[in-house]
């Protein structure tokens, strides 16, 4: 039997949507599927090139770079169709674009491909969710501290994290406020959502507002064109936490009344209030009542932002935190630096403990880091390694002296001097540790060093 011409033209038309175009795209031959999907009348086909019919599919770059292009897809008339093009080459001439439409299972193709784009969506959502997770990794375990101020100030954290009320949180520097602003964002059940934080006394003045609040596109020379989301926005349905608020200029601080107040905010240059769910912790190493007082702070913004208040004690009064900072630090440290310190000599401590710690722990960090530096190829972290390190001037020993004032105590350094100081004392272990501002039983610990208990 031979194939007539006929019999290749059924063939054809019982086949998916085919067509041939020729070097310009024009279309040369087409079967009455392709007809049936683009509503083109089989005689008129030779009026179109590829370009008036699918303008950005697969065979138009075979027609350019004559290379197959397999699976592509094409929507035609609301349909969508997968296709792949061949190029035809008649004795290594380049001849057309042969282009054939896949319908086969093209409904379940169609699903299965929507699917895939569904999860691959839903992957980078919960992507971006684990990464601000994993940003925001600091849980309550991250503030270390066992001692009296420190078990109180994890109980308020925990207390807090629940109300959407907004907090201050006040300490000096380096006492891990912003530790307890994570802290109380990742129990918060806004912990899946992101914490945003804005240094206030980072952003320069002119760019407060648009920090904040965002703008809409071409409001000014020089900005971005698609406009900026502000941090209000950004941190919507998560926290707010607005660090240093204490330098906030002033003439820049009613700008904060409406989000607080309203919880709207309006990019500049937009016409519409935009609602925001943020819940806003702030935090200030100054005293805020102070800088109102001064009038450097504005009152109404002082009792909008002081609704729940924290505060986090400086390392000198909770100086049983140290032994458990130390060990801790001396790991990550040892780790970070590839050292290899496994003990703290006793004098160290003893240092540590007199030192009243002007930089709290983010000194106490920073004075091990140096130490550990200087301790390179050692296994014990000894009294020369720290002693240059602890540079802040402290008062006069109080406690040997017979002076009172806890605050000034020192911790004698020597088993003569504490036998002493506990003479002068009458042995009374509770009046003791009060002076010296440590626990009972980090003064158990020190009488056990010195051989005394
Ligand atoms: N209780 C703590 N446990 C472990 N690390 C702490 C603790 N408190 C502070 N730190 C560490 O000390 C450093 C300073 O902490 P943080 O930035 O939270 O302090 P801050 O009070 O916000 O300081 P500042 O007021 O200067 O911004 C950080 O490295 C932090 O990890």
């Amino acid at each position: 039997m031979r194939l007539t011409a006929k019999m290749a033209n059924t063939i054809l038309n019982s086949l998916d949507a085919l067509c041939f175009t020729d070097t310009n795209g024009r279309y040369v031959y087409a079967n009455s599927k392709w007809s049936e999907f683009t509503g083109i009348p089989l005689e008129d086909a030779h009026k179109y090139r590829l370009h008036d019919v699918v303008p950005e599919a697969g065979s138009i770059t075979t027609l350019q770079t004559q290379k197959p292009v397999m699976d592509y897809t094409v929507t035609i008339n609301g349909k969508t169709l997968f296709c792949s093009s061949f190029p035809i080459f008649d004795e290594g001439r380049f001849n057309g674009v042969l282009s054939i439409t896949r319908m086969t299972g093209l409904r379940f193709a169609t699903d299965l491909a929507n699917k895939v784009i569904r999860l691959s969506q839903e992957l980078a959502e919960r992507d971006a969710k684990i990464q601000s997770l994993a940003k925001c990794s600091y849980s309550i375990n991250n503030l270390i501290g066992d001692s009296v101020p420190m078990r109180k100030l994890k109980e308020e954290i925990v207390l807090v994290s629940r109300s959407k009320s907004t907090v201050l949180i006040e300490g000096e520097t380096g006492t891990g406020k912003e530790l307890v602003a994570h802290a109380i964002h990742s129990l918060s059940p806004r912990s899946a959502e992101r914490m945003v934080r804005i240094n206030c006394s980072a952003i320069p003045s002119e760019l407060v507002e648009s920090e904040f609040f965002g703008y809409v596109e071409g409001t000014f020379t020089g900005a971005s064109k698609a406009g900026k989301i502000g941090k209000f926005e950004l941190a919507n349905h998560g926290t707010l936490f607005l660090d240093e608020i204490s330098q906030l200029p002033l003439a820049l601080q009613p700008k904060l009344l409406r989000p607080l107040q309203e919880s709207e905010v309006e990019r500049i240059g937009g016409k519409q209030p935009i609602p925001i769910d943020v819940r806003v912790i702030a935090a200030t190493n100054v005293p805020l009542v102070e800088q109102m007082k001064k009038g450097l702070f504005r009152e109404d913004l002082y009792y909008r932002i002081n609704i729940i208040q924290i505060h986090v004690p400086p390392l000198r009064q909770r100086k049983e935190d140290i032994p458990l900072l130390v060990s801790t630090f001396l790991t990550t440290l040892n780790a970070q630096l590839n050292t290899t310190v496994s003990h703290v000599d006793d004098a160290v401590m003893v240092l540590f403990l007199n030192y009243d710690w002007p930089g709290n722990v983010r000194e106490l960090r920073n004075v091990m880091e140096a130490a550990l530096n200087r301790a390179q190829g050692e296994d014990t972290l000894l009294a020369r390694h720290v002693e240059q390190l602890l540079t802040h001037k402290l008062p006069e020993p109080a406690a040997v002296s017979g002076g009172l004032n806890p605050a000034a105590a020192r911790i004698p350094s020597s088993r003569e001097e504490m036998l002493k100081y506990i003479e002068s004392r009458k042995g009374n272990k509770s009046i003791i540790a009060k002076e010296l501002g440590i626990s009972r039983t980090t003064l158990y610990k020190l009488l056990k060093e010195y051989k005394l208990y």
